[in-house]
């Protein structure tokens, strides 16, 4: 039986509904604070929520404080608002803070009864489609529920059965290498060879040999004949990572390799054919580069066939918490932690935060924070999110969390209003100096010491 939360202070309201709709399994909430304590424990699909909650039964002020903390915790509950039934206004205000329905009294067995089982539907529905997706992830390896997400798998999905050269663009840490690997993941290639090479960690008298390879005596210190990357991935694809970093005068022996297919070793004789598609990815402008002649026009339009902009995880906040429950999970069997899910402390860190990091810090950030956790739950605190003052905090009921938050702001506050001095700061908070340097050490407060 599906799990239905009715909230009302009313109890002959509670017994009506809860006859007429015995098709559920009902828990029943008469505050805002019981309605919390509910969701948190059962976690119901739907709930019915009366607006005329106490200690202020007259007017809506409670009922929709409870709503929008609903929604916080549990956004994908479908929350149905009941009011009297002259009451539209508050109803219509329930529907834009997030209510999926209104419904006003008095109760009618039938009516209640067909919009509660919508309700479950559709939350259904979008349950199996969140399930959806992310098995699509895992086909990809692209992990996301943002339309943007969506539309590069569809772009991934249609362009790995070709031989198209594609350009992925995007900032670094936002998944360019993970979607070329999905590319040759999903292409009839994926039994060969993926081979990566970043064209701007390669010093540059160097790079020619790492792509090409060469013949033994090719140069001094050429004791035996190496491949380069390209043979390497010989059948399969050849991932050119900062493409805007290849040397001009590489740039010509590429475009014979991407034109003809065949490459000659550094110091060898021999045309060798080779089999390898070619995606490449940047964060340059390599227009720019083109018309300021940094970058060659015809290799310009030989790797950008087709063009795969990846956006920034800043413009795609549905991705942050899919993410990072995505790598709680792997770190979490990987360093054998107990961590479970995030404390809400922590999910309200994780949504506001800006990522200028991209993808790379949201996974760095939740691997040590689940290295850091303690219990089932990782807070914001394990995340290094310290500095987050928002009224949200007041939701976490860890005294651990909200002592070293309370502490840390203490701290940073104590710092600044005496201009980074440390005697006065440790007057200030009434701590002595060493305790103020060892909680400073332990909360890693950047200060200048
Ligand atoms: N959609 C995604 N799903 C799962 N993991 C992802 C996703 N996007 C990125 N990552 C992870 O984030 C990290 C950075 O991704 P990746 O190396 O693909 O970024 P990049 O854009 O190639 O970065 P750079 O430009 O710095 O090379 C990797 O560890 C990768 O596994």
């Amino acid at each position: 039986m599906e799990k239905l939360l009715i909230v009302d202070d009313d109890i002959g309201v509670q017994k009506q509904l809860k006859w007429s709709l015995a098709d559920y399994d009902v828990v029943l909430a008469d505050t805002r604070e019981s309605t919390i304590a509910a969701v948190r424990r059962h976690e119901p699909k739907v709930v019915t929520l009366d607006l005329g909650l106490p200690p202020d039964a007259a007017n809506a002020s409670e009922g929709l404080a409870a709503l929008k903390q609903i929604l916080e915790i549990a956004p994908h509950t479908k929350v149905i608002v009941i009011t009297g039934n002259d009451d539209r206004t508050n109803a219509l205000k329930a529907i834009e803070m997030g209510a999926y329905d209104f419904y006003q009294k008095p109760v009618d067995a039938d009516v209640i009864n067909v919009i509660v089982s919508r309700a479950f539907s559709l939350a259904t529905i979008e349950t199996d489609n969140r399930n959806m997706k992310s098995i699509v992830g895992c086909d990809t390896g692209i992990i996301g529920s943002s339309e943007a997400i969506d539309r590069l798998r569809v772009m991934v999905q249609r362009i790995a059965p070709t031989e198209i050269t594609a350009m992925l663009l995007g900032e670094s840490g936002t998944g360019k290498e993970v979607t070329a690997k999905a590319i040759h993941k999903v292409s009839n290639r994926s039994d060969k060879p993926f081979v990566a090479i970043n064209c701007a960690s390669i010093p540059e008298n160097l790079l020619e040999s790492e792509l090409f390879g060469f013949e033994k005596g090719a140069f001094t210190g050429a004791h035996k004949t190496t491949l380069g990357k390209i043979e390497c991935a010989q059948g399969g694809t050849l991932f050119l990572d900062e493409i805007g970093d290849m040397p001009y005068h590489l740039q010509a022996k590429l475009l014979r390799f991407l034109q003809e297919k065949i490459i000659e070793r550094l110091g060898g004789r021999k045309e060798i054919p080779v089999d390898v598609r070619v995606i490449c990815a940047t964060n340059q402008n390599l227009e720019a580069m083109v018309a300021e002649k940094s970058f060659r026009e015809d290799l310009f339009y030989r790797i950008t066939e087709i063009t795969l902009n990846i956006p920034p995880l800043r413009d795609r906040d549905e991705d942050v918490l899919i993410l990072a429950n995505f790598f709680l999970q792997q770190y979490a069997l990987e360093y054998k932690r107990n961590a479970k899910s995030f404390s809400d402390d922590a999910l309200y860190g994780l949504r506001h935060h800006k990522w200028p990091g991209n993808i790379r810090e949201l996974q760095n950030k939740v691997k040590s924070s689940v290295i850091m956790s303690t219990g089932s739950q990782v807070t914001a605190f394990d995340l290094g999110f310290f500095d987050t003052e928002n009224a949200e905090y007041e939701l976490s009921l860890n005294l651990r969390v909200v002592r070293e938050h309370a502490e840390t702001i203490a701290i940073q506050k104590a710092y600044a209003l005496t201009d980074g001095n440390m005697s006065k700061t440790s007057e200030l908070l009434g701590i002595t100096r060493p305790t103020l340097y060892s909680l400073i050490e332990k909360y890693k407060i950047a200060v200048n010491v």
